[in-house]
């Protein structure tokens, strides 16, 4: 099978995004892993444009053994000899050279002509070849250049001794079809192109890096270029870590292999991101915390019955943890059972459907459900008989100079009638009490109630314990809600039904004990 190498710039060209700056030390421990990774390339940075760059560039040429460490250098001796200063000692020293071809380059940034650029170009890899072992050429700007001229460029380094012939679509404005074509292009028309790596190096400014830079393999390439994450200047490079699982899991479109150790790809994203500051979108491809997260309830069904359904990859394979299944507004029942089975509860369907709908209350209100949300909601429920009154809704008023005033809906099962009653307390809580009192014509006595957050965050539940007294029956109630005075409402509900339990099933007897 064809093999593809991977060049990774994420030192250089992705620390060229605004806001990062690595320090040596930090690109070494990000070298290490890209080893790990499987990397074969690895470009270390830009020696000339800082004594601390050519530093880190020497200190990671030194630390890493099996990946060939490359110093980008402009076509200009000073940029060459300060790459090979800092990689002459390193195990597998490379460098990079670039020289802009295009027509927009040429005549406003390097005001030379296409001769002037030929004979620039030739130059520099012949210095270069003096030194280092492998010399890499880019034509910046390689994809809004002349077809005729990148030929002719290529074949004029090629002819000076280059090993690597990059071509990059330094703005991001190929499609994918332009692009190939450039490779079958080049293929079919330079001279001793077959003695030179083929390499692609795009940017995502139109969102086209990955597909270009597969476009470009399939037309022959056979190195690609790009960073972890996809980070760097502007919109960023092509995310080599899409290019990699893209080629593994569509291998028979491709037919090429890599090497890369995919099991690294998680490992070696969550490190680059933390060292660059660089945060991950959560629906970003592959390494996305989104990427294996379902969250909608066909879709954890499916999953359930067949991780097949909706995952074309297993999350394993890249390092990541494991699948998810979000338990949120939009699940349904087969993925709310399978999480409360997974929390150690067993429900028969009845039961299921009863905590279903509570659920499906709570999702309204709270952007994600924990786990300690479920016990919470299970909890609630658990142990208890058929229910007396059943809570359905409240309102309220409250000023800081005026009565608090609670008017409450519940159902009452034993009459199968709604009632509705309003009352006021002197706060808010006691309003809901003496209301769910008129409400069901049972009036207890309160005798303890507490507050507690089971969650974090704005939108975290609030857990309500109560006690009643009737009787010298004493029992405690819990509610829980978002919002703390329906959780208020729900515990002195739960507490009258259960008093209210007791009572029936010992009519004579009351015994005086605590729950
Ligand atoms: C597409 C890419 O990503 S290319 C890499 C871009 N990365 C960087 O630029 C990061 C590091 N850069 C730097 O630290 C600085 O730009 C340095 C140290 C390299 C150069 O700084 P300065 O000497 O002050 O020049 P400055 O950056 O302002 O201008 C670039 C000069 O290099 C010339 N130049 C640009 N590309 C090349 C090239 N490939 N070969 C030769 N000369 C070049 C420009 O024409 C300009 O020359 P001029 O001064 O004669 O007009
Ligand atoms: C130096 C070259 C390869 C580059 O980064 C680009 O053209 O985008």
């Amino acid at each position: 099978m064809r093999r593809v190498q991977f060049f990774d710039t994420t030192l250089r060209d992705g620390e060229q995004s605004p806001g990062v700056n690595l320090s040596a030390e930090e690109k070494v421990t990000i070298a290490l892993q890209l080893e790990k990774l499987g990397i074969h390339v690895i470009e270390a940075g830009f020696a000339a444009s800082s004594q601390g760059d050519q530093e880190a560039v020497r200190q990671v040429g030194e630390r890493v053994k099996n990946a060939t460490v490359v110093s980008l250098a402009r076509a200009v001796s000073g940029d060459i000899e300060k790459a090979w200063t800092a990689l002459k000692s390193a195990e597998a020293p490379g460098i990079h050279i670039f020289l802009a071809t295009s027509p927009i380059h040429r005549r406003y940034k390097l005001n030379m002509s296409q001769e002037e650029v030929l004979e620039r170009a030739e130059a520099a890899v012949r210095l270069a070849k003096q030194y280092f072992p492998v010399v890499e050429f880019s034509t910046e700007d390689g994809g809004r250049t002349e077809l005729d001229f990148l030929c002719r460029v290529g074949e004029r380094v090629i002819a000076a001794g280059a090993d690597v012939l990059n071509i990059p679509d330094t703005v991001g404005y190929m499609t994918p079809q332009e692009y190939g074509n450039i490779f079958r292009h080049l293929k079919e028309n330079v001279k001793g192109i077959e003695k030179v790596r083929l390499s692609a190096h795009c940017h995502d400014d139109l969102g086209l890096a990955v597909a270009n830079s597969l476009a470009a393999i399939e037309a022959g390439a056979d190195q690609v270029e790009g960073t972890i994450n996809g980070i760097g200047e502007r919109a960023g490079n092509t995310a080599l870590e899409e290019v990699a699982v893209a080629l593994s899991t569509r291998n028979e479109c491709y037919g090429v292999e890599t090497g890369i150790n995919l099991k690294e790809i998680t490992r070696t994203s969550r490190l680059v991101s933390k060292m660059t500051g660089m945060l991950v979108p959560g629906n970003k491809a592959v390494v996305g915390a989104n990427a294996f997260a379902h969250e909608s309830g066909i879709h954890q069904d499916g999953m359930l019955k067949n991780s097949a359904t909706y995952e074309i990859m297993k999350p394993e394979s890249i390092g990541q943890d494991g699948t998810q299944l979000i338990l949120g507004k939009h699940s349904g029942r087969h993925a709310f059972r399978d999480k409360l089975t997974a929390l150690g509860y067993s429900f028969d369907d009845q039961q299921l459907n009863q905590l279903f709908v509570r659920f499906k209350e709570m999702t309204d209100r709270k952007k994600t459900i924990e786990d300690d949300d479920l016990v919470s909601l299970v909890e609630e429920r658990l142990g208890d008989g058929e229910e007396i009154f059943e809570f359905d809704a409240i309102q309220l008023s409250y000023g800081n100079h005026s009565l608090p005033t609670a008017s409450l809906r519940l159902m009452d099962h034993r009459h199968n009638r709604m009632v509705e009653e309003a009352a006021c307390g002197s706060g808010s809580v006691d309003a809901i009490f003496h209301a769910i009192d008129r409400a069901t014509g049972e009036p207890m006595e309160l005798t303890d109630y507490k507050i507690v957050s089971v969650t974090h965050g704005k939108d975290s539940l609030g857990e309500v314990y109560v006690k009643l007294k009737r009787n010298g029956t004493e029992v405690q109630g819990r509610g829980v809600s978002t919002d703390v005075l329906e959780a208020s409402a729900r515990a002195y509900i739960h507490a009258v039904n259960r008093i209210l339990q007791r009572a029936a099933k010992q009519p004579k007897a009351e015994a005086v004990h605590t729950s």
